[in-house]
């Protein structure tokens, strides 16, 4: 695959129109109902409104809830979407039909994973993840710590980072399952899955990656990696919308010895025996718990209409080549500030999203001022400016703008106007 970005070294406004009337995926953009003015930068938090969303929403309300009723859930493939919906998830992420099925929020799915990963490995009792994880994650293993450390015999959850101890010095003999999050959500740095699950398997552990940032973001090849369980959710960048369910990945290999931490009546293997004893489901059904979102999987099924026809490999080179453009801006207009680009420069270490330090700046007065001009970034405690850069529809216009008007916030100091300042939650 050629991922070479292709980014001339003279740029101005002109150079970006030319590369998006050159961009093979430029006419995905018209897929999405995005609003008129607005520079989306933060696909990596909310996708986008697909255009098609809406009506499929709509008819399955009026006519498989209003009409079908109870019927539906036979009649309109109810009971087995989270199913269908996995098959149509497992070609974006290097899976195979029959190892990817919905589940519930993306926390949620990865306790039921970790438990079953961890009971796979009884005897060792380490779980690794890594400090700079997005928080649910390390949280949702103190729970798991909870539930199968015993008395004698507690369960230790270590933490890796760059600074050290590194994956390499903790994996050993004790450690039983690694979690580890593809493209990091502050940094938007990426593990190379295929060396990182070698060296983890080396050690005799299982490895279970999320794939939040990644699914929908870049090629992602679980089987071809080796890779044992993942999770990930479907409201970034595959637009599934707010709260769209997450998905399991099994390693066909597991499944049957799999058991899930919550066995509810839908990963049941007869769900409608309405028996007393629990029969797990054959295959990765069994990690199904209750009855699915359905309207939150009809906006899902409306937007992976979106990616039947859509070149993992060219939406690569396009997500590397608008990094890649971002960057050199970033780099060119914005150094008297001291502006420092966090992500990675190495292409093969990068996501889709690019972070920066905002210099002499404050950087969530700099992203409230941003998105108060129509460019929609987003901050992250406490110093990261973050930039999402969806290739089905952000431009390489989208971040010429972007870049001009943070060079202006920054010229004119527009950020320190006092209703810029800090204040309650973020999102
Ligand atoms: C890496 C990662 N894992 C998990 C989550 C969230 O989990 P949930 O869908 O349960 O809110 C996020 C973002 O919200 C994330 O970035
Ligand atoms: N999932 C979110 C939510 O429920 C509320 C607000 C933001 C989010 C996000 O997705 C944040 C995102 N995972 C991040 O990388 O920071």
């Amino acid at each position: 695959m050629s991922i070479a970005p292709s980014v001339p070294h003279v740029i101005d406004r002109a150079t970006c129109t030319a590369l998006d009337a050159a961009d093979p995926l430029a006419g995905h953009r018209d897929l999405f109902d995005l609003p008129e003015g607005v520079v989306y930068l933060d696909g990596n938090s909310l996708g986008a409104l697909p255009r098609a969303t809406a009506a499929h929403v709509q008819r399955v309300i009026a006519e498989e809830w209003g009409t079908g009723l109870i019927r539906s859930w036979n009649d309109a493939g109810w009971f087995t979407k989270p199913v269908d919906l996995g098959d149509r998830i497992a070609p974006l992420i290097g899976a195979s039909a029959g190892e990817v099925v919905l589940g519930d929020s993306t926390s949620a799915s990865l306790f039921q994973v970790a438990v079953a990963a961890a009971r796979l490995r009884p005897e060792r009792r380490v779980i690794v993840s890594e400090r700079g994880n997005f928080p649910t994650d390390l949280y949702v293993l103190e729970s798991v710590q909870e539930l199968l450390g015993e008395p004698a015999r507690p369960l230790e959850r270590r933490l890796v980072d760059d600074e050290g101890p590194t994956l390499a010095d903790v994996l050993g003999e004790d450690v039983t399952v690694v979690v580890l999050t593809h493209v990091n959500y502050r940094t938007g740095r990426m593990y190379d899955m295929a060396e990182v699950t070698r060296q983890v398997h080396a050690a005799g552990a299982i490895m279970v990656w999320d794939l939040c940032h990644s699914v929908g973001a870049v090629p992602v090849d679980l089987n071809g990696a080796g890779a044992d369980f993942a999770i990930g959710c479907t409201y970034k960048y595959l637009n599934g919308g707010p709260g769209s369910p997450s998905f399991v990945w099994v390693a066909e290999r597991h499944q049957a010895a799999a058991r899930p931490a919550i066995t509810g009546w839908h990963g049941h293997a007869k769900p409608f025996d309405f028996d007393v004893e629990y029969a797990p489901a054959p295959g990765v059904t069994r990690f199904r718990v209750g009855t699915p979102q359905l309207l939150s999987v009809a906006a899902l099924e409306a937007s992976l209409d979106i990616w039947r026809d859509v070149d993992m490999d060219l939406l690569r080179e396009k997500s590397l080549r608008l990094t890649e453009l971002f960057i050199s801006l970033v780099d060119s207009r914005l150094a008297p500030w001291g502006v420092e680009v966090v992500t990675p420069r190495q292409s093969a270490r990068r996501g889709s999203q690019v972070a920066l330090r905002a210099g002499v700046a404050d950087g969530y007065a700099v992203m409230q001022a941003l998105i108060e001009r129509g460019v929609i970034g987003d901050f992250r405690a406490p110093d990261l400016m973050r930039f999402g850069f969806t290739p089905l529809y952000v431009s390489h216009a989208d971040v010429w703008d972007a870049v001009a008007v943070l060079e202006d916030i920054l010229s004119t100091e527009v950020w320190r106007e006092p209703r810029y300042a800090r204040r309650g939650a973020v999102t």
